[in-house]
């Protein structure tokens, strides 16, 4: 029962996110005038649209169904393959790219389309860019003469070596020639509006995508400093260390004011809070007591793992409030005040659902099959069996909102309390799929694939939402 609850908990939180709805409940066109979240722009001619993401063409379509004839041109870059099975009509020109999240010639040559686009506006232009996640891979356009393969190698050898995302943006706006503000750069002085569906922790707009219509902030030495901890200057050519090495140009035209462009408006119109807020609702709507203790999970997945682990067991086994308080102010999840004292509050007789957000990490060091989501699930399993927690059953769900976890058809998968003795009874043990990452081949067998949550591309991605359900055993 608690799986399918989790699964419907999960459901909701990703139709909470789709493009098309967040873009119809923000953004309107009336009697010549184009407002985003309440700031309203005169359409005085009809505007152009650029865009490049995993989940920007929901944006897209929705966009132009209200701007209609005010809409002069569009270019936009999507995932490849992600037309099958769909027939769409637009005016809008898409073009397909970076499969598995890998820059291509493609999605180069879109690149380079959506530049001489932005190129030839002119003052009184109005552009709106869509950025969500997987932007920067349909984005590549490397400051010459650096080649697309040589950026590819870099970035693909510090994500294999653990780089974070702020870490691997960092180098890609350093080298690229519309990331980092790039693309602002060359739309000045047309007016710029940016639809923001924001897959980093924290929302930082120079960041997400690699921040194409915002300041680059980070100063010339950081990605050489970040490639050198990865271990992986040697190995550069002498045209990737010299634009490494090059200053940025006058990095105060055009006019920046509080670290943002004067003809540029960022509007961030999902992120993974409403999609948290949305799997909180619902979970309430079983009657659970529920709470997000945090938007911001980061960190590696065994360490992630250890913390719900002891979450759990502080809530179960807690003698006093005070000792569930210390824990949630200590754990390091970053948990907001507002729901310590939520938490607190519950009633811990009853069931009880905490909901996260974030993207942790996993360092890959087996030839197995899995996913973050995945391997966080069977972790904490394998966790809760250690701590032998009697008083509650207690399940878990992790999965990306984008609907694909790691190279696999998952999402995510779910975790529960009894989930080590129930796989023994099969004869599989998760510790013997966790060592080899292959948390995918173990889901698949367990329980004939049942605990693996499988929905395709949800067409958003604002990251991974964790629920936990713990529901107190009768006495
Ligand atoms: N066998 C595996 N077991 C566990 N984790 C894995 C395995 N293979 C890959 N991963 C993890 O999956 C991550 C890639 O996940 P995914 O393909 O969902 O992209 P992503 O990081 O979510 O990108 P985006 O934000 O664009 O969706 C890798 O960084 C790696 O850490
Ligand atoms: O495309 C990217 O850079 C990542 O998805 C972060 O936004």
């Amino acid at each position: 029962m608690s799986v399918q609850v989790l699964k419907e908990i999960f459901t909701k939180s990703v139709e909470s996110v789709q493009p098309q709805n967040l873009i119809t409940k923000q953004v309107s066109v009336s009697s010549g005038h184009l407002t985003v979240c309440g700031h309203t722009y005169p359409l005085h001619k009809p505007c152009y649209v650029v865009g490049f993401g995993k989940a920007v063409l929901g944006m897209a379509l929705e966009l132009e169904k209200l701007l209609k004839d005010k809409l002069k041109m569009g270019v936009v870059t999507v995932p490849k393959g992600i037309f099958e099975n769909l027939e769409i009509q637009s005016s809008i020109k898409f073009i397909e790219g970076a499969r598995n999240n890998i820059p291509d010639e493609e999605a180069l040559s879109g690149a380079l389309e959506i530049k001489a686009l932005v190129e030839s506006l002119e003052k009184d232009d109005l552009l709106i860019v869509l950025i969500s996640g997987g932007g920067s891979a349909l984005l590549p356009l490397p400051r010459p003469p650096v080649t697309l393969t040589e950026k590819q190698n870099l970035i693909r050898e510090l994500s294999t070596r653990g780089a974070d995302i702020l870490e691997l943006n960092c180098v890609r706006k350093q080298i690229s020639v519309l990331k980092g503000g790039g693309l602002a750069e060359l739309a000045f002085p047309s007016r710029v509006i940016s639809l923001i569906l924001s897959d980093v922790v924290g929302d930082p707009l120079d960041f997400i995508a690699s921040g194409p219509t915002t300041p680059n902030c980070d100063n010339g030495k950081d990605a050489i400093t970040i490639i050198n901890k990865y271990k992986c200057y040697e190995g550069l050519s002498a045209a990737m260390r010299a634009v490494l090495g090059q200053k940025r140009e006058n990095c105060y035209f055009p006019p920046v004011k509080d670290g943002k462009y004067e003809h540029v408006d960022n509007f961030v119109i999902g992120n993974n809070q409403i999609a948290a807020e949305a799997a909180r609702q619902h979970a309430a709507s079983f009657g659970f007591q529920s709470t997000i203790i945090s938007t911001s999970v980061t960190g590696n997945v065994a360490q992630i793992s250890q913390i719900y682990a002891d979450l759990a067991r502080t809530i179960c086994n807690s003698s006093s409030k005070q000792t569930l308080k210390d824990f949630l102010e200590t754990c390091g999840l970053c948990v907001d005040p507002s729901a310590v004292d939520t938490l607190i509050s519950f009633d811990l007789a009853k069931e009880i659902c905490v909901i996260a957000a974030g993207e942790p990490t996993v360092v890959v060091n087996g030839s197995g099959k899995g996913g973050r989501n995945q391997q966080l699930a069977l972790e904490l399993s394998v966790r809760l069996n250690k701590l032998n927690i009697k008083s509650a059953d207690i399940s878990f769900l992790s999965a990306g909102t984008d609907g694909i976890d790691g190279p696999t058809d998952a999402a995510g998968a779910i975790g529960t309390s009894d989930l080590v003795n129930n796989s023994l009874e099969e004869n599989i043990k998760p510790d013997d799929y966790l060592n080899n990452n292959d948390s995918y081949t173990f889901y698949s067998k367990y329980l004939q694939g049942e605990h693996l949550i499988k929905i395709g591309h949800t067409g958003t991605n604002v990251m991974d939402i964790h629920v936990m359900l713990i529901k107190p055993k009768r006495k």
